[in-house]
């Protein structure tokens, strides 16, 4: 029976990190943690209330605090959809690569902000040009999703639900490699 780890997606706003990570944390039967819906039950308030009142460097902290714990916690039988910046501390990208299986969606600027166009919930959309937003953010951020995934999966012209499959596949050829060459 092989043991599949932690399951932990990174990638942009709108990849749909939080969607995936809900559909294959059910066809796996693992607990599924949303890393921003974890950080809003602590704190008892909501991302764009966490910005305003504690800036981006308050809501980091909350962040780094929050997946420290769920790695901890450590059930091995979860799967985690984190937030788009993730990556951009390092202490986050060395507790990534802790003991996870991470998974890296992939999605282009434009069906970022395609997906994100109706959202209010993104502080950092917030801005007359959340295109050009999210292109700068995917330039400094898409190597650093690359630096700690073990997988990456495309997912622009995919419905989640092909896009749940194919990270299932993914994660199910990626064990055997693993057990075949072990
Ligand atoms: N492959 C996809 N194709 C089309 N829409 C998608 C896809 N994945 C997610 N979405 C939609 O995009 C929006 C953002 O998805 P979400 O899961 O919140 O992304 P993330 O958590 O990565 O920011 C949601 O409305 C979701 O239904
Ligand atoms: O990219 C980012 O810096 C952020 C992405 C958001 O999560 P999603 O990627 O699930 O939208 C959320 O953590 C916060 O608004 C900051
Ligand atoms: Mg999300």
């Amino acid at each position: 029976m092989i043991k599949v780890p932690n399951i932990i997606l990174v990638g942009p706003m709108g990849a749909g990190k939080t969607t995936i990570g809900r559909l294959i944390s059910q066809s796996m039967s693992k607990e599924f943690y949303d890393l921003d819906k974890v950080i809003e039950d602590n704190a008892g308030a909501d991302i764009p209330w966490i910005f305003e009142r504690e800036g981006e460097d308050g809501f980091r902290k909350r962040e780094t605090q929050a997946l420290t714990a769920i790695i901890q916690e450590d059930t091995g039988n979860s799967v985690l959809a984190t937030g788009g910046g993730i990556v951009m501390r390092k202490e986050n990208r060395d507790l990534l690569r802790d003991d996870a299986l991470v998974v890296y969606l992939y999605a282009s600027v434009s069906q970022q902000l395609y997906r994100t166009s109706k959202s209010t919930h993104r502080p950092l959309l917030q801005t007359g040009d959340p295109k050009a937003t999210l292109r700068k953010l995917f330039e400094v951020r898409d190597p650093l999703y690359r630096e700690v995934a073990t997988l990456v999966i495309e997912t622009d012209a995919r419905h989640p639900k092909a896009v749940a499959n194919k990270v299932l596949d993914a994660i199910k050829r990626h064990l055997n490699m693993e057990t075949s060459v072990s």
